[in-house]
């Protein structure tokens, strides 16, 4: 029998059958039978309508859905780290701290200041999380992520409160943070132009499972006024439902 490293060679994430459901017996199915795979380094982003599980999913992956009923099996590498829409720092600890949270010995200091800078904060490590502005909080949630050399990254909005400059600046800073860390990385968002702009690879989750996988094959930085951009943008948004003439 193959062994768990064996097995996650070629997929960082393997998902089979996936079933979710919510509610008293029988309740409702939010993912019905969902296949995905993702593979390592590759950056994935999955849109679909509001309650159709976008969450529900990362949240299995994350392994946070303790108490949910449902089967199927899930692969995902031993070092996963999370984002969410608001950064989740400890108010009560400076921002270096919250980065190394649950983190032991001295080397990691150095890692932990590293991952700032890489992120755009240096000399803000003594900083509280409320001194930070909302971009800044979402750096140092970056940094805490990243700072844990994760196989795997999911993300869950993670730029949905921010203002719409901070947000492309954002974009950047994640693509070229994935660059160098190589993380396979599962972004959800609502942004149909987010997720062209950044992955590799386009999910849509629609009645349970992905209706749509659709590769992005635009060289990074990806221009909005590409025609390629265009043709993804109106393809992904009449996926999503959205008026054929509004998506035009
Ligand atoms: N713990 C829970 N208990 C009951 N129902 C839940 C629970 N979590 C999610 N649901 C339901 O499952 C469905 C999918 O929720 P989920 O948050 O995964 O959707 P989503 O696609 O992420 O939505 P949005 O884009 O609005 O954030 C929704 O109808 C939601 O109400």
């Amino acid at each position: 029998m193959a062994t768990d490293t064996e097995r996650l060679t070629e997929a960082a994430v393997r998902v089979s059958g996936l079933v979710r459901r919510f509610g008293e017996r029988p309740g409702r199915t939010v993912l019905d039978h969902l296949d995905l795979s993702i593979a390592p380094g590759e950056f994935v982003a999955l849109l679909g309508r509001s309650g159709s599980g976008k969450s529900t999913l990362l949240r299995a992956l994350a392994g946070l859905d303790y108490d949910v009923a449902g089967s199927g099996s899930i692969e995902v590498p031993g070092r996963v780290s999370v984002v969410f829409q608001d950064s989740r720092l400890l108010p009560w600890r400076r921002v270096l701290d919250n980065v190394l949270l649950g983190l032991d010995g001295r080397e990691v200091v150095a890692g932990g200041r590293a991952a700032l800078a890489e992120v755009g904060l240096a000399g803000r490590e003594r900083a509280w999380p409320v001194e930070l502005s909302g971009g800044e909080q979402q750096r140092a949630a970056l940094a805490r992520s990243l700072v844990r050399e994760p196989e795997l990254l999911l993300a869950d909005e993670p730029f949905g409160a921010l203002d719409a400059l901070t947000r492309i600046r954002m974009h950047g800073l994640l693509r070229e943070l994935c660059r160098r860390h190589g993380p396979a990385v599962l972004l959800v968002t609502h942004d149909v132009d987010e997720a062209i702009v950044l992955a590799d690879r386009v999910l849509v989750l629609d009645a349970g499972r992905i209706a749509v996988d659709q590769p992005i094959h635009l060289p990074q930085p990806r221009s909005h006024r590409d025609p390629r951009f265009l043709e993804y943008r109106f393809q992904l948004l009449t996926a999503l439902g959205v008026e054929e003439e509004t998506a035009a």
